[in-house]
């Protein structure tokens, strides 16, 4: 491990440690490449630690002087049938009303019976589950080994947010989404609501985690804290902070920490910025999975609250002076992200006389206002407590930028599990293009499976860019980068294109597979008066985008065509002087045919899209080094390029057919032995002859990683190192799919790993002697025949 240069924190305050932390996430974020990413991130483990040490000293004093500000104590009305719970309500439209008149009186109100039984078990089941995979030697039957359950952070699990089946199922659950429509403050019309959801008042819950606190009995040791705070940073809340809560991307940008892709779900509680009333923005929310009694420990509210938010926040005076300083103890804000924060209470204050527990049965859902001061006490009984948190706000509440991207960072996360009909409104529908990876619910679930990139790419660009054409690229490439890669051209192989459009100063150009507009941009911005680009997409989508961006461009002289070569060949005119194919390459060759034989092309020069950009040998080389095919697999019966898969040296890829788009099985497509009767030789020109530099279309920290591991070879420039650039490029495959699937997505096929196994075998077996040999001799033979 490489040195870790850690601060001392010790007699530094808990702002300090926070300011070091804030300043440590920010490194990892800004860390440009694996090596320094994982040092900023084990910096970060640490003070992360010192800061939680840090927050559980003991409080020792308070002077605050606002108590004026806080409201009366109440007594709770209980349950008539059973008085050791909290009166409740159920989620009958009929129960509502009083249900309501509830939440506004005290800030909080119950809904019983919102899960069932069965449900309740599900969800708990899961929970044991998850703890016991987590936990060597925990078991749920065994009372021995609850001691391995950690009290530490609320009982809470390490991700900020879980994505099991019977928790996703719960955030979709009718009832669930009936009591927090019931409660949250409803959103006047929005004019030109462009979001994933289908209304303003579609009710967006939040993705949030579980919590369980095991009987602790007479054990201090075992009993979780005790707390009292907001959720909010109650002067970002009311206006006098600036929130960045439109900025948030959940995880979707490039800048996005992937150790934390789920950060900005909390942020966007925890930086809600009011409209000027003290309904509260969000309603948090508790939906409990057994029967909780006063004794066995959770949540605790100060009823009425709310009511006193404001003159309690204007007694405070300003946000600085409510920082901790050191030596001091007291009420402090906790600034987060996104310019959110939340207020913690000294143990001292007298705020805790004024806190309620609030017992309730199984299958309840406890929500309160998100102005209302609550925390949890620990559990003093031999009962487990165990719950899920589900919060929720209204859809209109974002932006659409940030509603397109929490609507596919949800999809990505809820990958592969059951959606209902309920999903477009609770998660978004990520809509977007053909051709993308797709997470389908079952037969009963709504279609949940697009990609949004292109949405957001083109928003984005109309958005940002000035109606420039350069503006435009500029906006496109950012985006690639930034955010999520597109499949336009890019500026690297767009300047080429720019060198053939000038060199031929076409009158009239013919492009097939328009996608966003970005070639088409390029090309017509340099096109001479009165020629014309006509170009062309299958994808209606992509049509109206491509049409969209070039009316924006100002571009009058490119003309964008719904449609397929073959269909719209009695509309496009002919003879046309440079056709600029990047569609499906397989149909290169039929459609150049066709071009041919329609009396599109007479005669031509054909240019690969890779060649300009390196010698033919060095072309040659890098189609080799990449190694790369798209891998054609059915998908319900269509034909779909689902990605980028290694063509092993040894071995042609079969045409798998799966079902699950994530369960690419490089490892036992590819014979790890090399088969007697493989030609080599002929396999080496096939690749000359078929490689695709698809370079623009991997994601960006993917070409980075192999740069990192081929750069060195590829300075050496002796054909005897070819060899190694191909297993440099098999290695940086299997590291790509290493990341993709292990690291990015913790739970993925485990296969991924055998296949990581696998390609560094294969790197491993053409840096051997004989293999090498042969190899070099017939590279050579293919640079000297190209
Ligand atoms: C690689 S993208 C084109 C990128 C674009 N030229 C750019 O650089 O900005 C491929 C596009 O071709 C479209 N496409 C695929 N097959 C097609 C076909 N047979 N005819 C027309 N368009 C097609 C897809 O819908 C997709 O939008």
């Amino acid at each position: 491990m490489d040195h870790v240069d850690v601060p001392d924190t010790d007699g530094l305050s808990v702002l300090e440690v926070e300011d070091l932390y804030n300043a440590a996430l920010e490194e990892v974020q800004k860390a440009c490449d694996v090596s320094e990413r994982q040092r900023c991130g084990q910096r970060l483990a640490v003070i992360a630690k010192a800061l939680r040490a840090a927050k559980r000293k003991p409080l020792e004093k308070t002077q605050r002087t606002e108590w004026s500000a806080y409201p009366e104590p109440v007594t709770l009305p209980r349950c008539p049938d059973d008085a050791r719970y909290v009166k409740s309500f159920s989620t009958e439209v009929a129960d509502l009303p009083a249900a309501q008149h509830f939440f506004h009186e005290y800030g909080f109100v119950v809904f019983r019976d919102v899960l069932t039984a069965p449900e309740c078990e599900a969800t708990v089941a899961e929970i044991w589950r998850s703890l016991e995979e987590r936990t060597p030697g925990l078991e749920r039957h065994d009372s021995e080994s609850w001691s391995l359950l950690s009290s530490e952070r609320y009982g809470l699990p390490e991700e900020q947010a879980v994505f099991t089946p019977q928790i996703v199922a719960n955030r979709q659950n009718d009832r669930v989404y009936a009591a927090l429509d019931a409660v949250l403050p409803r959103m006047s019309g929005i004019e030109d609501f462009d979001s994933p959801h289908p209304d303003p008042n579609s009710v967006v819950v939040t993705q949030d985690r579980w919590c369980i606190y095991r009987p602790a009995g007479d054990d201090a040791s075992a009993r979780t804290a005790e707390n009292l705070h907001l959720d909010v940073n109650p002067w970002t809340y009311a206006g006098l902070k600036p929130t960045e809560i439109e900025d948030l991307r959940y995880g979707m940008t490039i800048a996005g920490d992937h150790r934390f892709p789920l950060q900005d779900f909390r942020a966007e509680l925890t930086a809600v910025q009011g409209r000027g009333s003290s309904t509260g923005e969000h309603v948090q929310g508790v939906l409990n999975l057994l029967d909780n009694l006063e004794e066995d420990g959770g949540t605790r509210v100060v009823p009425g609250f709310h009511r006193c938010f404001m003159p309690w926040l204007r007694a405070l005076g300003d946000m600085e002076s409510n920082l901790a300083q050191s030596g001091q103890h007291d009420n402090w804000v906790l600034r987060r992200a996104a310019g959110g924060g939340s207020f913690k209470f000294s143990n001292l204050d007298r705020i805790h006389q004024l806190s309620r527990r609030i017992p309730m049965r199984a299958g309840s859902f406890l929500l309160w206002n998100q102005l209302l001061v609550h925390g949890s006490c620990a559990n003093n009984s031999a009962n487990f407590r165990i719950a899920q948190f589900i919060t929720g706000f209204r859809a209109g509440e974002m932006s659409p930028g940030r509603s397109w991207a929490r609507a596919a960072a949800v999809q990505r996360h809820n990958s592969g599990l059951l959606l209902r009909p309920l999903a477009p409104h609770v998660f978004g529908e990520a809509r977007g293009t053909e051709g993308t990876e797709g997470t389908a619910g079952p037969a009963d679930g709504r279609s949940f499976a697009r990609s949004e990139r292109e949405h957001l790419a083109v928003e984005q660009v109309l958005q940002t860019s000035k109606g420039h054409p350069e503006a435009i690229l500029k906006a496109f490439e950012d985006f690639h980068v930034q955010c999520k890669p597109l499949l336009h051209v890019g500026p690297m192989k767009g300047t080429y294109l720019d060198h053939a459009v000038q060199r031929s100063s076409p009158s009239l150009v013919l492009e097939l597979g328009s996608y966003l507009g970005y070639s088409a941009v390029r090309i017509a911005r340099l096109l001479d008066e009165g020629a014309l680009l006509y170009t062309i997409d299958e994808n209606a989508d992509n049509a109206a985008r491509a049409e969209a961006v070039l009316r924006h461009a100002g571009l009058s002289n490119a003309v964008v065509l719904h449609g397929t070569l073959e269909g719209l060949q009695s509309q496009l005119p002919r003879p046309v002087d440079l056709v600029f194919l990047d569609h499906s390459k397989a149909l290169y060759l039929e459609e150049i045919h066709r071009l041919e034989e329609w009396g599109f092309i007479k005669s031509y020069k054909l240019r690969l899209r890779i060649r300009p950009l390196c010698s033919r040998r060095w072309s040659l080389l890098l189609g080799i080094l990449l190694g790369l095919s798209r891998w054609n697999r059915t998908i319900s019966g269509q034909r779909k390029s689902t990605g980028y898969v290694p063509k092993g040296i040894f071995g042609r890829l079969p045409d798998r057919r799966s079902e699950r788009v994530r369960s690419w099985n490089l490892g036992a497509a590819l014979p790890a032995e090399k088969p007697a009767s493989i030609d080599l030789r002929a396999k080496l020109r096939d690749w000359a002859c078929h490689f695709v530099a698809e370079s623009s279309t991997l994601r960006r920290d993917v070409t980075e990683a192999a740069n990192v591991i081929m750069k060195p070879r590829l300075l050496v420039g002796s054909s005897r190192k070819f060899v190694d650039f191909m297993a440099a490029g098999a290695l940086a495959c299997g590291f790509y799919r290493f990341c993709e699937f292990n690291v990015r997505q913790k739970d993925a096929d485990a296969k991924a790993k055998e296949s990581y196994r696998l390609m560094a075998e294969r790197a491993e077996q053409l840096l051997e002697g004989p293999t090498r040999e042969e190899v070099i001799s017939v590279l050579r033979e293919a640079v000297d025949a190209q």
